[in-house]
């Protein structure tokens, strides 16, 4: 364990500028340091995190101790990190001190006890959260004073893996034998409310393993594996997943339509594009076309307009409900940073409403906890476009997913769907669907049979190559 301070102690300068995503830091220092194996690069990378979401409280603890204040938040994010449980062995702090004792320097083992019998209610709501000063403030108006900080404490904490079986290529039953299989130190359980989830208690290295290399799962969060039944593709259906990124959910549709239809991924990075090749290709789908867009104003999309069954808009957005997982975004992303993702969330919103033919369902989602990127996107769409209207989540998603008599994530007072973390237990999502009036035109289109919409297809997939 003694290099395992020394490499954080490397890999926290750069970490701590913030001037590149975290998790491209940390595999860019893993390519350069090939002889680290899979438990280290987890021990270091777990620990690097653990720092980055408990920020605040470990800088203020660093600024008295022994050595350099970047061994000092070393030793405090292996001391989280093995302390978590996050690598499967849940260790209570002092055992974790123990773990840590014999790399430890003279000093470092009182100063590491001290540190664990801190009272956090002595410490400023600021520290204690580890959040920055507008983030707190804005939690304080939505969800509000009351709660915000339970959502504060649940974002501290590493989120848990989930998986998604593919059902294409087997069931939830069977992925969940495969990973018991995995050894002991692992427990495979269902997740509660996704129907082909299974979360693993533990972090295993999966992408090895002869079950993903064949496509049986994919890595994705509980929250994500719901939102595709908020989109309710059927079989057979035009749909486009316009910011389909590596493609985590465009799979997870594609899944629920059989294979069956035409699922455009568009994006407007090649490189995350890219990234879904594979992922396709193992997960044993014909359905997906994966394609490039300059902008949401591309030509291509105009060439699709008013023939889309249904369309998904994951936005780019501030990524507040994903801390658990990207704790720097918290420190990365700023109001301003907000306001500009706000145009552009509106502006993928209208173009991407042009694709739906009359009937036709859209959906609005950010993985956001921020009205600005969520309702007030949706309240404004609807404004600017009155040939849209609001279908309530909960008539959506019924009867799936029941929790206090509502499918989950949906309430009384508003159609829209929305995943907490500190409630549901998954990354924070925002979900609105909008339905496409139907027009006197559009019913008479709306009689093509199953025969001309195959050939129309087929026609618009040569459109786009
Ligand atoms: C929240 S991520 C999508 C994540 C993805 N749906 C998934 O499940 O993994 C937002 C995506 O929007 C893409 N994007 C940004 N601007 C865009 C635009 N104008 N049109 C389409 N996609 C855009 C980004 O490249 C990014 O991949």
């Amino acid at each position: 364990m003694p290099q395992h301070a020394i490499h954080l102690e490397r890999l926290l300068p750069e970490l701590l500028s913030f001037e590149q995503p975290a998790d491209r830091v940390v595999s860019r220092y893993f390519r350069a340091e090939p002889q680290l194996g899979n438990r280290d690069r987890a021990l270091i990378a777990e620990s690097a995190f653990a720092i980055l979401r408990r920020k605040n409280e470990f800088s203020q603890f660093a600024v008295s101790g022994e050595g350099s204040q970047a061994r000092r938040l070393a030793l405090l994010g292996l001391l989280s990190a093995l302390s978590e449980g996050g690598l499967g062995s849940a260790n209570r702090a002092e055992s974790a001190i123990a773990d840590l004792a014999h790399v430890l320097k003279p000093g470092e083992y009182e100063w590491l006890q001290r540190f664990a019998t801190v009272d956090p209610a002595a410490l400023n709501p600021l520290v204690r959260n580890n959040l920055p000063e507008w983030l707190w403030d804005a939690f304080g108006k939505y969800p509000g004073e009351d709660t915000r900080e339970e959502l504060a404490k649940a974002l501290m904490h590493p989120a848990l893996l989930d998986l998604r079986a593919n059902t294409m290529k087997t069931t939830r039953e069977e992925l969940l034998v495969q990973m018991n299989a995995l050894g002991g130190r692992y427990q495979a359980i269902p997740t509660p409310y996704a129907p082909d989830g299974v979360r693993i208690m533990g972090k295993p290295a999966l992408q090895n393993t002869a079950g993903f290399k064949a496509g049986m799962f994919e890595v994705q969060d509980e929250g994500s594996q719901l939102l595709a039944y908020l989109l309710a593709p059927k079989r057979g259906e035009m749909v486009v997943d316009f910011c389909a990124g590596a493609g985590g959910k465009t799979l997870a549709i594609g899944a629920l339509m059989r294979s069956t239809g035409r699922l455009y991924a568009l994006d407007t990075s090649e490189r995350r594009l890219a990234n879904l090749k594979p992922r396709q290709a193992r997960s044993g789908l014909s359905n997906v076309h994966p394609v490039w867009i300059d902008s949401e104003n591309d030509s291509k999309i105009k060439r699709l307009a008013g023939k889309i069954d249904r369309v998904l808009v994951d936005a780019p957005c501030s990524g507040m409900g994903t801390l658990r997982r990207n704790p720097d975004l918290k420190w990365r992303q700023t109001p301003e940073g907000v306001l500009e993702l706000n145009e552009k969330q509106m502006n993928i919103l209208s173009s991407a409403s042009r694709l739906l033919k009359p009937g036709g369902r859209l959906v609005y989602a950010t993985c956001s906890l921020l009205p600005q990127e969520n309702q007030q996107i949706a309240e404004a769409f609807l404004e600017k476009h009155p040939n849209f209207e609001a279908v309530p989540a909960a008539e959506v998603l019924k009867p799936l997913f029941p929790k206090d008599k509502l499918p989950l994530g949906c309430s009384l007072d508003n159609p829209w769907w929305q995943l907490w973390p500190h409630i549901h237990g998954t990354d924070g999502f925002f979900g609105a669907v909008f339905q496409k009036k139907a027009s006197v035109s559009a019913l008479t289109v709306d009689k093509d049979d199953e025969k001309s919409v195959k050939v129309k297809s087929k026609k618009v997939v040569k459109e786009l190559k």
